[in-house]
């Protein structure tokens, strides 16, 4: 038995989300939660979704709502809310906008469903996610967010496609900003559990090829059809999944950390992290010298982007 409610139910991301949320067997209630005058929109999607439950013989307890009570008992809820990037744009251009969609929320959340697990989308992903855990004042492995999970996912399909392996075959982590910055873990991949550094391939990998595919794939998408859906939604109901299935399994998420990288902390950003019904804890890591560089610097951007954004919201929305 799970709740788990999905805040802007009505955009691309989160109405595909939900749908995906839907298909986990353990998942019994959702609410898709909207804002005033999206009502029409909140309506059509439940009856869609309903049809769809019929065609596939589930049996869920499917909502829709604008009224803050409706979030009481969630295990989690998601926030996909904010305004989207457009050619030409980067993740940070909508910190100030998002910022403050986001910290209403997280308010909301905390007031209506203070035991849950919020689980952030909207981006600049790492910045939202700091603003979600300060709004809503919960602890930090109780808020966390969608992070370099899609940019590993990114890169494993990148990895599997150059050595022709099943995508199972791969693992593989990006850490720091879902954005510019990230840093791909060279030193965490294996094929077949082989590190790749031992492959005599890996001489011959266009590495920084890979990772700036990885680096643009968003913008990309965009650019082409409009906007990315499929892959963060899938990213996101595995997340749910791993959580609300207590699987303990370690997912790249952007989470609070202390120190656990290198001694490198006080921030939100994506690092490998354990994931279970409690939330998200950041797993201590030592890497190569040159990918705690790459982390370290982008540590750095997040964290001034993240000291900007509150001073703002400070101004505007005192706690
Ligand atoms: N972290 C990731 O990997 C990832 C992946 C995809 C999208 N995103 C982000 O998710 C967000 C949503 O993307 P989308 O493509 O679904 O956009 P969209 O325009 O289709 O949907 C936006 C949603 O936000 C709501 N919204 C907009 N302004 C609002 C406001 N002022 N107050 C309350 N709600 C508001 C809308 O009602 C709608 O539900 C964007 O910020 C996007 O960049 C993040
Ligand atoms: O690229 C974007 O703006 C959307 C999202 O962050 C993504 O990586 O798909």
């Amino acid at each position: 038995m799970a709740k788990v409610t999905v805040i802007g139910a009505t955009g691309k991301v989160g109405q595909f989300a939900a749908y995906s949320v839907s298909r986990i067997p353990f998942v019994t209630n959702i609410v898709l939660f909207g804002r005033e005058g999206n009502e029409d929109v909140l309506e059509g999607t439940k009856c869609d979704f309903i049809d769809s439950f019929a065609a596939l013989g589930r049996n869920l307890d499917l909502e829709w709502s604008i009224n803050p009570e409706d979030l009481r008992d969630s295990d989690i809820v998601i926030i996909n809310s904010g305004v989207p990037r457009h050619k030409g744009q980067d993740r940070i251009d909508l910190a100030k906008k998002n910022a403050k969609i986001v910290a209403n929320y997280a308010k909301m959340i905390a007031a209506y469903s203070p035991d849950s697990i919020i689980l952030v989308v909207s981006n600049p992903v790492d910045v939202m996610t700091a603003v979600a855990l300060k709004y809503s004042g919960f602890p930090p492995n109780r808020v966390f967010g969608l992070g370099t999970h899609l940019d590993s996912m990114r890169l494993k399909s990148f990895v599997a496609d150059h050595f022709n392996v099943h995508v199972s075959e791969v693992h593989t982590r990006i850490v720091g900003e879902h954005g510019e910055s990230m840093v791909p873990l060279w030193s965490a991949t294996t094929i077949g559990g082989i590190q790749i550094q031992n492959l005599p391939a890996f001489s011959s990998l266009p590495k920084d090829e890979m990772v700036d595919r990885v680096r643009t794939a968003g913008l990309h998408i965009i650019e082409k059809s409009g906007a990315t859906i499929y892959g963060p939604a899938a990213a996101i109901s595995t997340l749910v999944r791993t959580v609300l299935g207590n699987e303990n399994r370690i997912l790249s998420v952007s989470a609070y950390i202390k120190s656990e990288v290198h001694n490198i902390g006080d921030v939100c950003i994506g690092v490998p992290a354990r994931l279970n019904r409690e939330g998200a804890f950041p797993v201590p890591i030592r890497i190569d010298e040159s990918e705690v560089t790459g982390f370290q610097q982008s540590v750095e951007k997040i964290r001034n982007v993240t000291s900007e954004i509150m001073a703002d919201l400070d101004q505007s929305m005192p706690l």
